[in-house]
């Protein structure tokens, strides 16, 4: 199924977004509006963008041109104040966004309780770090400090902490990067899991297509700035473009080789984002 973007009332609406570094346009009007309760999957070849748009949602990048909204509200122009208690419906799972490695495990998830709230009742924060690493499969680890779990550990206790503060969205930027398949599955299965009984959205940044196939209810590629298919896992495994198809097969396309062949850099593949829909 094709989706009409235009037709979702989103919690995370974005209208023409063009983001510029200097003079370089890094997304270039996008408009895109992420649906309560289901996992939006933003895909597209490496450096098009997508961490800059994902980080639009909580205006940890700000606009060159454009709006964003969450619940209506438009946060784009947001205090730092007042959008450090919006983030609070936020949990992210950001690249690099490790633990950190002087705090155990039970320290690390209370890290955002600690920064956010007066913690009066240790019981109950016993309970819930209990709780939250139990959704994850790591209830026991509490006292093992980071250096001493695998990658795949440590990305679900850094999920752990992600929700620790029961977020209504939960951003995930390249989640199984450098896991092996079965602890991607691992973190693929957690990702629907907590979709399923926290019913949060979810908007993931990957380019595993294993992954985005298995989680996403909704997939968006960016291309040159710009929207070029949005769609199901069918809608995108059958589209008709040869850009789609390469980047969803693993190809290098014609014209990166003819880039490759004279020596350049920069990859000129034009398109107008109509011919892809
Ligand atoms: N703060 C910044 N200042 C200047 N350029 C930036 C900044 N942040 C990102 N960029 C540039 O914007 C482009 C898009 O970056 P982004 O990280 O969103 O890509 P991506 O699609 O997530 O790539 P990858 O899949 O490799 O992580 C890149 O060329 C990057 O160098």
């Amino acid at each position: 199924m094709k989706f009409d973007n235009s037709k979702i009332d989103g919690i995370i609406r974005i209208e023409k977004l063009i983001k510029k570094f200097d003079s370089r346009v890094v997304l270039d009007g996008i408009s895109l509006s992420c649906e309560e309760g289901k996992t939006t999957v933003i895909i597209g070849p490496s450096g098009c963008g997508k961490t800059v748009l994902m980080k639009h949602m909580i205006a940890l990048e700000r606009p060159t041109e454009g709006q964003v909204y969450f619940k209506e509200q438009r946060i784009d122009e947001m205090h730092e104040k007042k959008l450090a208690r919006l983030r609070l419906n936020f949990g992210f799972l950001f690249q690099g966004g490790a633990l950190f490695d002087s705090l155990n495990v039970y320290e690390n998830i209370i890290f955002p309780l600690r920064q956010h709230t007066k913690i009066k009742d240790w019981d109950a924060v016993d309970e819930l770090v209990k709780q939250k690493l139990a959704l994850v499969g790591m209830d026991g680890y509490q006292n093992h400090m980071p250096a001493n779990l695998s990658g795949g550990q440590q990305k679900r206790v850094a999920l752990a902490r992600a929700i620790a503060l029961n977020p209504q969205v939960i951003l995930y930027d390249e989640p199984t990067t450098g896991l092996d398949p079965i602890r991607s599955d691992i973190i693929n299965e957690l990702i629907l899991k907590l979709q399923q009984e926290l019913t949060v959205t979810s908007v993931v940044v990957t380019h595993d297509m294993n992954s985005a196939y298995k989680i996403a209810d909704r997939i968006i590629m960016l291309h040159n700035g710009k929207i070029v298919a949005d769609g199901d896992a069918e809608h995108i495994r059958n589209h008709p473009n040869d850009i789609v198809q390469q980047f969803i097969n693993g190809r290098v396309g014609e014209a990166e080789l003819a880039a490759l062949r004279h020596g350049g850099t920069k990859f000129t593949t034009q398109f107008k984002p109509e011919d892809f829909k």
